[in-house]
């Protein structure tokens, strides 16, 4: 059995994880932290996890999460570079849910989260966890960069086009939506019911620090300079995530061939669904559930090719990501604890 920890036990990814990790046949939850719920049973606060779960959150400080085998970080930036040294020093393979090892470029990472990075010889190390595009090294890693939730969408509806070189890498627009609970359970005004539920808004339209991470990944997959518009929006459901991604081809290609591309891409990975061509994917069609969904379209066969990229920002966003990580990295087949279908109604 896996001993795991998580730090952070008591926000939305971190709950996520637990409900992941109840259900998962090689994992013994073995510390769980809060700050403030230091001896509170888990399944207390969770109700969700009454009879799954039977540990209770210990404070930061009084927990050893040395005797795990793997930390996960469901915690706000900055956090997880702070005790991230230790426990690798100690043979503890780590996972960051948040954004302290994604940006490989210290001096662009301390721009965009304008705090400064304490453990800058981690990053070189750090591979960025998302197994469609970077599964072997995920496989021999010990500390993980998991992805960000809007950019996991973006990556995987643009790196087919930029990998086959089928598009102007420097003009890529994407149109993204977030379900509320893409900010957190902590208490904030702009999420509270009467200001989040019967509104609908953009946010970050001049800088979102999403924008950076997405489009040094990008950059990996071809040689012509990228640029990236991406626009994020609040949307008045608790989970989910609906990309629109824009793209103008610059190559004479067919519709069968842009969807044997992207069949061809994902044919071999179990998280990645391509839908038929024209497909309206819905948020509603991954809630729950590890699973990205995307569909192509081509407005009055003309130069601009859409990609619809949905998913559950909490899942495959997130925490299914990261568990599916976990899975790679101590050798289990990647889909275990992961196989949950999407809730409908
Ligand atoms: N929500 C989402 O859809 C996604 C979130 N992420 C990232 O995952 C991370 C967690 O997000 P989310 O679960 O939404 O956040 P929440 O605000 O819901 O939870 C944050 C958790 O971190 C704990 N915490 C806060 N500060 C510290 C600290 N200094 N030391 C130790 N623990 C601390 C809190 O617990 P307590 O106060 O009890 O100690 C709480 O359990 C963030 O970095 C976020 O950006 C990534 C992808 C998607
Ligand atoms: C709706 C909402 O507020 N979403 C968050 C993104 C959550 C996420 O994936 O972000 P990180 O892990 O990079 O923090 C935001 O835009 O800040």
């Amino acid at each position: 059995m896996i001993k795991v920890g998580i730090v952070g036990g008591t926000g939305y990814t971190g709950v996520e994880l637990l409900r992941l990790l109840a259900a998962h046949p090689e994992v013994q939850l073995t510390a769980i932290t809060s700050r403030k719920e230091d001896g509170l049973p888990v399944a207390e606060m969770y109700p969700s996890l009454r009879g799954r779960v039977d540990i209770a959150f210990s404070s930061p400080d009084k927990v050893d999460l040395t005797q795990c085998d793997v930390v996960f970080f469901a915690t706000p930036h900055g956090v997880a570079m702070a005790q991230a040294p230790e426990l690798l020093a100690k043979g503890v393979k780590v996972i960051d849910l948040a954004a302290d090892f994604r940006i490989k470029d210290r001096a662009v990472f301390e721009k965009t989260y304008k705090i400064d990075h304490t453990a800058p010889e981690l990053l070189e190390q750090a591979v960025y966890g998302l197994p469609e595009l970077n599964r072997e090294d995920i496989k021999k890693a010990n500390l993980i960069a998991n992805p960000g939730c809007y950019p996991t969408t973006m990556q995987l509806g643009f790196v087919p086009l930029l990998k086959a070189g089928l598009i102007d890498a420097g003009h890529l627009i994407a149109d993204c939506k977030s379900g509320v609970s893409g900010a957190g359970r902590k208490a904030e005004i702009g999420t509270l019911f009467s200001e989040s539920s019967d509104n609908f808004k953009a946010y970050g339209v001049s800088g979102h620090r999403h924008t950076p991470e997405t489009a040094a990944q990008l950059q990996r997959y071809t040689s012509d300079k990228v640029k990236l518009i991406f626009t994020p929006h609040l949307t008045p459901m608790i989970r989910g995530m609906h990309s629109t991604l824009y793209a103008r081809l610059t190559k004479d290609v067919s519709n069968e061939e842009l969807q044997k591309l992207f069949e061809d891409a994902y044919a071999d990975q179990p998280f990645v669904d391509v839908m038929p061509w024209g497909s309206h994917p819905e948020t509603r069609s991954t809630r729950g559930a590890n699973m990205l969904r995307l569909a192509l379209h081509r407005p009055d066969n003309g130069d601009t090719l859409i990609v619809l990229v949905v998913q559950d920002n909490l899942v495959k966003g997130a925490s299914g990501q990261a568990v599916q990580c976990m899975n790679l990295m101590f050798g289990l087949d990647e889909g275990l604890g992961l196989q949950t279908i999407a809730l409908m109604p």
